[in-house]
């Protein structure tokens, strides 16, 4: 999927005053691209802490919040929840831990999302990864998931596709101008596809220590 140009190096960063400086990568790729997949990897070889909107939008159904029942019914149909919602519950997940490194899964969706973000949070991330998977392998891995996701049947899927394809690819155009995407092509093995990340986060290792 042709989406524009990739970063070439890293930003330069480190933590030469005491506070270490923040780092933070958005993981983006349409649905069942093998983002949470590829996250627990990054995250057992450089420990950042792994922050998948998906899982926090969840987190609130089950704790049947003020939200939760509104979540509920838009992850049903494969919609998008109010960007508000979504980052205010990252911004209470980052603000909740003591690590200084983060990966954000599966957000921004929209350029709403993205706007959002940058007003509440208002700092861009240091990289960002596309997992880009062809649809019918993406359809076949959920297909096939067996998690009890309320989204894994095959109309929601379809609308998951069709969103991500309207709203979400324009948002990883966005970083490709940016000059900070790194497309990663997702089908091989899992491990065929964690060497190609591990090439793009060994460049930004001495943020991340
Ligand atoms: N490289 C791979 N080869 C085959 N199956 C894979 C691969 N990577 C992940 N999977 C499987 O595909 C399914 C979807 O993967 P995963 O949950 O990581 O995707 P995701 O991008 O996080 O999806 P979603 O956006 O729906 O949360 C899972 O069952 C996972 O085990
Ligand atoms: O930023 C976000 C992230 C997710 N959603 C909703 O959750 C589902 C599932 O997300 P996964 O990343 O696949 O776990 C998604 O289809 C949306 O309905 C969201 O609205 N905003
Ligand atoms: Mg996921």
């Amino acid at each position: 999927m042709e989406v524009g140009t990739d970063a070439t190096s890293p930003l330069q960063g480190g933590s030469s005053s005491k506070e270490k400086q923040r780092f933070k990568a958005f993981v983006l790729g349409g649905p069942g691209s093998g983002k949470g997949t590829q996250c627990a990897k990054i995250v057992e070889t450089y420990g950042l802490t792994h922050l998948s909107a998906g899982d926090l939008l969840r987190n609130e159904i089950s704790s049947n919040s003020e939200n939760g029942s509104m979540i509920l019914e838009l992850i049903k149909v494969g919609k998008i929840v109010p960007s508000e919602v979504t980052v205010k519950l990252i911004q209470n997940a980052i603000n909740s831990t003591n690590n200084h490194k983060f990966l954000i899964d599966g957000f921004p969706r929209t350029e709403e999302n993205r706007l959002a973000y940058e007003r509440i949070i208002g700092e861009d991330p240091n990289l960002v990864l596309f997992f880009d998977c062809p649809e019918e392998v993406m359809m076949d891995r959920i297909l096939h998931r067996n998690e009890g996701r309320v989204d894994d049947n095959d109309e929601t899927v379809k609308t998951r596709l069709k969103v991500f394809k309207e709203l979400s690819l324009p948002v990883i155009h966005h970083y490709s101008e940016k000059g900070i995407l790194h497309t990663i092509n997702a089908v091989g093995t899992e491990d065929e596809i964690f060497k190609k990340v591990r090439a793009v986060f060994s460049a930004y290792e001495p943020m991340l220590r």
